[in-house]
């Protein structure tokens, strides 16, 4: 395997609820996992509703805390976290967003206003780029937070099913402008519960159940466990 760039050490998630005036609800929602990701690596992540998919990869991106365990890589790796509507500043337009991620991601202003016509050029939004997010439907969210991961180069690439949103143009486009990034060196960490997208993509992957990983290892083998116990 080639250079490690980010190694996942017994992460556990919690979440802790009110149920009712003295009662909490506590729920495992991941339970001791780790693996290692390979520099260059398009890495998935299997399962059901709520088997821990976004909590894990909320945990990758920084967004979430774990009750215990690391999430370990060089402190320059930059991350960015493709899922439906996480990450903006809502009562910002699509346009400061876009501008605020590049400037984040370690661009200079002059060099983030030419990605940011770039970004409103992939997105489509029309007169919505320059409108508050909190106008935008759950599509176009999507479509910005797409169009700014694929426009903007971060090391790591987390992607949370958003290629099962939006119109059938976009979702075509969307597909071969991920399609182009993963022939490259890009690093992306992918999940889904559809086994044909994590075919497509994925070198390799981990299954995962109730919080707990039952397998992990190249896709094909994986897919095959993961099919056999299904039925
Ligand atoms: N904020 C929260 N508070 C309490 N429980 C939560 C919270 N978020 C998620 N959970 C629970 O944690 C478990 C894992 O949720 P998570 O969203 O990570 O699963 P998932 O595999 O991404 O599901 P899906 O495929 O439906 O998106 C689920 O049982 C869910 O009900």
């Amino acid at each position: 395997m080639s250079e490690t760039i980010l190694s996942v050490n017994n992460l556990t998630l919690e979440y802790r609820t009110r149920s009712g005036l003295f009662k909490m609800f506590t729920h495992k929602a991941l339970d001791n996992i780790s693996f290692k990701i390979a520099k260059g690596e398009v890495f998935g992540v299997l399962g059901k509703n709520g088997s821990g998919k976004s909590s894990l990869l909320q945990l990758l991106a920084g967004t979430l805390q774990p009750d215990s365990g690391t999430v370990d890589c060089s402190k320059d790796i930059t991350r960015a976290l493709l899922a439906l509507g996480l990450g903006f500043n809502v009562n910002l337009t699509g346009r400061d967003n876009a501008l605020i991620s590049c400037m984040l991601d370690g661009y200079t202003k002059k060099q983030a206003l030419i990605l940011v016509e770039q970004i409103n050029e992939f997105a489509e939004l029309g007169h919505f780029f320059d409108q508050p997010v909190k106008t935008y439907s759950s599509g176009m969210k999507s479509r910005l937070g797409f169009a700014t991961a694929m426009i903007t180069e971060v090391d790591i690439l987390l992607i949370d099913e958003v290629l099962s949103v939006g119109d059938n143009t976009f979702k075509k486009k969307a597909e071969s402008a991920l399609q182009n990034k993963i022939n490259g060196e890009q690093t992306v960490i992918f999940v889904s519960h559809s086994i044909e997208q994590i075919k497509k993509i994925c070198d390799r992957c981990i299954w995962l159940e109730e919080g707990k990983i039952i397998a992990e290892g190249n896709t094909k083998e994986v897919m095959e466990h993961y099919i056999s116990k299904r039925r």
